[in-house]
Order: C-alpha cells, then structure tokens, then sequence
C-alpha cells in the first residue's frame, strides 16, 4: 500500500532538487518508498544500469553548509574563524567551552537550526521535508532498550548528556542572542526545551546524513591514500547533501560519491541490476558503531565488529593468570611510567577495504591479537620477571603467560555478557525479536563471535609455544595459569 503522503513529499523533493541549475538525475532510478524494510527512503534502479553511469549530479549550491545558508552572512562575527580543521563530526570534548568560534560540527548545528525555522522562507524546505524527525540511534534508546546490548562498550559511547552540554554552551546561547535572525517575522520562539530537543534532532540528521565536502580550495587528496577513506586530517567542511543522503548504504555497495569542483556525482561503481537498491558506504564500522550513528545493522558489516577490553579488566586477567595478589601486582605497576599504560585495547579484525567495485574478498576472522596489548602486557611481565624470575623463569614462559592473560582477558569480557553467543544465534534463528532490542541482538552477538575467535587465537599461540618446547614443557599450573 503507498503512503500518498510519503510519496507527495518525495515526488515534491525530487522536482525540487531537479530545479537547481547543474542538477541531474538519471531517467533509470527512483526514490522508493523502502519503510517496509526498515530502511526509510531509498534510491532503487528501475532498468539495468551499465558500470560508470553518473547516476544523479549536485551542485554545491545545493548543499546546506556555512557557505551557502545566508547565516553565516547575517552573523559574521559568530562564525568569522570557523574552526574547519575539527571534523571528527562529533561534540567537542571541551563541551563547556564558551569562547571561541563554533567548530565544523556546531556551525552546521546552527546553520541547520537557521534554515528549519526559516520554513517555507528557506530555499531547501522541500528537503527538510524529507529529513526524519524520528530516529533508531543510540541516543534515543531508552535505560530498558540499551540493556539489550549488554556489555557492548558502544553503550559508553553514545554521549547524550555531553551533546546536552554542548548545545547549551554552544548553539542556544547564539540562537537567544540573535533572535531577530534566527526567527523570521511572527513566527514562535521556542521555549529552551524544544530547542535543546530540535538541536539533538539536528545534531542525530547530521550525525546520520551529513558528508564531510573537501574543500574546493584544498587538495585533500594525499599520495597512496585509500579512496574511500575521508581525510579527517585535512581542511574539511560538513554539509548537508541532498539526493546523496537520500542513498542508503552497506558494507558492500555499488555507488560512489565523487567529489568535484562544482558538484558532486554519484556513479555507479559496478553494473546494477534492476530492483537493485543503490548503496553508499559509510566505512568499515562495526555494527555498534553503525547502530550508535546511522540507527541501523547489517550482516556486511559485522565483520568489522570490534570489542574494547579496559585495562583494568586484563590486570584482573594477569592477576589470575601469574596467581599473585592485588599488593604484587601494585607493586609491579609502580616500576613502569602511568603516561604510558593505555586504559583501553580494542580487538578488530584490521580487513581489507573493499575493492573499487565494492565488493569484499578474503577472510573475515580474526587473524592476530592487538599488539598494543601484547607489548603493555609484557611491559608488567617483564618488570614481574625480575621481581621475581621464578614466576617467569623465562622468555618463553613470559610469551605463555602474556597470551594466556590475553586469552583470560577475553574469557572476562565475553563473561561480562549475561547470554552466550549460543543463546543470541538461537534467538536471532528463530526472528522473533525485532527493532531495537533484535538491532542490539546482532551487534553484541557479533562481538561475542569475536571474542571467541580472540580466545581461539590465544589458544593457538599458547599451544604453538608449548608444541615448541618438545610437548614436555607444560608450564607449572601453580604457577602460571594457563588453564
Ligand atoms: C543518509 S540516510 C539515507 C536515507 C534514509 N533512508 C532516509 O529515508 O532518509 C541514512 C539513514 O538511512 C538509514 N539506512 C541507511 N542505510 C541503511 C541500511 N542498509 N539498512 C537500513 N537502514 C539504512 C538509516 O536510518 C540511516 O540513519
């Protein structure tokens, strides 16, 4: 059944688009109405689309940044040294910074906020038509839907109350102060909660829509540099790109949004066949990562699933695999510089991108341990070695028991989820959990695959270096515990 609603609103938003000088859209593709599958709106081939085909062209005056909105032409002074080299397309971590000019993320806020409440007055009305006001990320999940996730570290990462912050040491004090501007004539001023709650709205659109544009001035492009991968290094500017954000993405995909003087174009990579849904990529993320910012999962991506392990946890692992107490282990970490020690390790598996057609080849497990922890962990080892060389006899001893904490650490974290990786892959056989809590379902049923790849890895290594002393080498159960 069509939803003439739906459909208006994007028949309106396609004419408009068509309207731009420099736009084009090609005559075998269209918006699909795609809700059914829990993909929003989607841009579908309605024939066979040959290898090379620009699909849909955008001028940059299309674009919603801080150069084409007349905002930051009607306030100058706020935005007169826009801090373009912040793109990390996230909240400061100085979110209660007041001085300064807004940086890359807060300008595109405010710019967003403008041309909203500027209504039929702002030349892109007919795509804020199109833009959703409702969201499946993270920060709009409630207490009793994040419990799905259960251990995931993607929970600590989803900063709701740091853009909170932000917004009201950043964008509200610059909407209050320049009301005249920011409200056409007669229209409502909103209270602080709605505009606290319309700037985490924009804040979600951009999170999940926006693109960073390479400057048309620099030359972003660096020697040897993966074409898919944005420099974040670089000058960029984000802005909001119409039609192109209307493209779902995947892990695998078949379009590429190319960046050029005046527009950009978005061709198809590879022939597309039709019914064929044309897809974006968003990078190699892991499906926590995909689920915090786009509000979604997907089967492609979870072979970039990652799983992050606190220190604290891994010296609870080497505490039991070395046997010693809370005191030793105090003592140990006292001979080695605290600037140096990471809080944090992350387990990925570091593939391949995929190719310049999109596709993914070779294998998707996990082929080595992170060596950042392997060297931290050996830095306490080897200070334990000698406080007490009859723990660590020696170097193949030390290499046991730095895999074998590895593995113990691993064997932690996968503990600290309540269900097992058995249970998940049971329950997501059967389909019955659905929406958020199935989303959540997936991402920390990957992870637990992960991990338990990560213990299969260690497993190999210790055995490896047992199989290496002669077999006759078993290291001392009261000494070290290798399990
Ligand atoms: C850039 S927009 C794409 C257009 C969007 N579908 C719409 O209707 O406006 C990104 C959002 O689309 C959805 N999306 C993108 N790719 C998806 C996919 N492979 N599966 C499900 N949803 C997807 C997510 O909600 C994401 O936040």
């Amino acid at each position: 059944m069509s939803d003439p609603v739906f459909e208006e609103k994007s028949a309106k938003f396609l004419d408009w688009f068509k309207a731009w000088p420099g736009a084009s859209f090609h005559a075998d593709i269209e918006i699909q109405d795609l809700r059914r599958d829990g993909r929003g709106r989607g841009i579908i081939a309605r024939s066979d689309i040959p290898e090379d085909t620009v699909l849909f062209t955008i001028p940059r005056a299309a674009i919603i940044n801080t150069e084409t909105s007349d905002l930051a032409r009607k306030i100058p002074d706020v935005f007169a040294t826009t801090a373009l080299d912040d793109t990390d397309g996230e909240a400061d971590d100085d979110v209660g910074e007041t001085s300064g000019p807004p940086d890359n993320w807060v300008s595109l806020i405010l710019v967003m906020i403008y041309e909203y409440l500027q209504g039929d007055r702002s030349r892109w009305q007919p795509y804020f038509d199109v833009l959703p006001t409702e969201f499946d990320t993270l920060m709009w999940w409630s207490d009793k839907e994040l419990d799905w996730l259960q251990a995931s570290s993607i929970v600590a990462k989803i900063g709701k109350d740091d853009a909170d912050s932000m917004f009201r040491a950043r964008v509200l004090p610059i909407v209050e102060k320049n009301t005249d501007v920011f409200y056409p004539e007669g229209s409502r001023r909103l209270s602080e909660d709605e505009l606290i709650l319309l700037a985490h709205r924009i804040g979600s659109t951009i999170m999940a829509y926006a693109f960073d544009l390479e400057n048309e001035d620099d030359d972003v492009e660096q020697e040897g540099e993966d074409e898919w991968v944005e420099d974040r290094e670089g000058k960029i500017l984000m802005g909001m790109v119409p039609m192109a954000d209307i493209l779902n993405a995947d892990a695998e995909f078949n379009a590429h949004v190319n960046h050029e003087e005046d527009s950009l174009t978005v061709t198809a990579i590879k022939p597309i066949a039709a019914g064929q849904e044309i897809l974006n990529y968003y990078g190699p993320l892991g499906n926590g990562e995909l689920l915090r910012r786009y509000g979604y999962t997907s089967i492609h991506h979870a072979r970039n699933d990652v799983v992050e392990l606190s220190w604290d946890l891994v010296m609870s692992a080497l505490k039991q695999t070395l046997a010693i107490d809370d005191a030793t282990l105090g003592k140990v970490i006292t001979e080695l510089d605290p600037e140096e020690l990471e809080d944090a390790f992350v387990i990925d598996r570091d593939l391949e991108e995929p190719d310049s057609r999109g596709e993914f080849h070779g294998s998707k497990t996990l082929r080595s341990l992170p060596e950042d922890l392997r060297e931290q962990i050996n830095a306490i080892l080897k200070v334990v070695r000698k406080m007490s060389p009859e723990t660590i006899p020696d170097k193949q001893r030390r290499d046991e028991a730095c895999f074998s904490t590895m593995r113990r650490a691993f064997e932690l974290k996968l503990a600290g989820y309540p269900t097992s990786a058995d249970d998940d892959a049971k329950l997501l056989s059967n389909n019955t959990v659905a929406g958020r809590p199935g989303m959540a379902l997936f991402v920390r049923y990957g992870e637990k695959v992960l991990l338990q790849e990560a213990i299969n890895l260690s497993s190999e290594k210790i055995n490896a270096l047992v199989a290496s002393q002669g077999g006759d080498a078993q290291p001392s159960a009261k000494r070290l515990r290798t399990k």
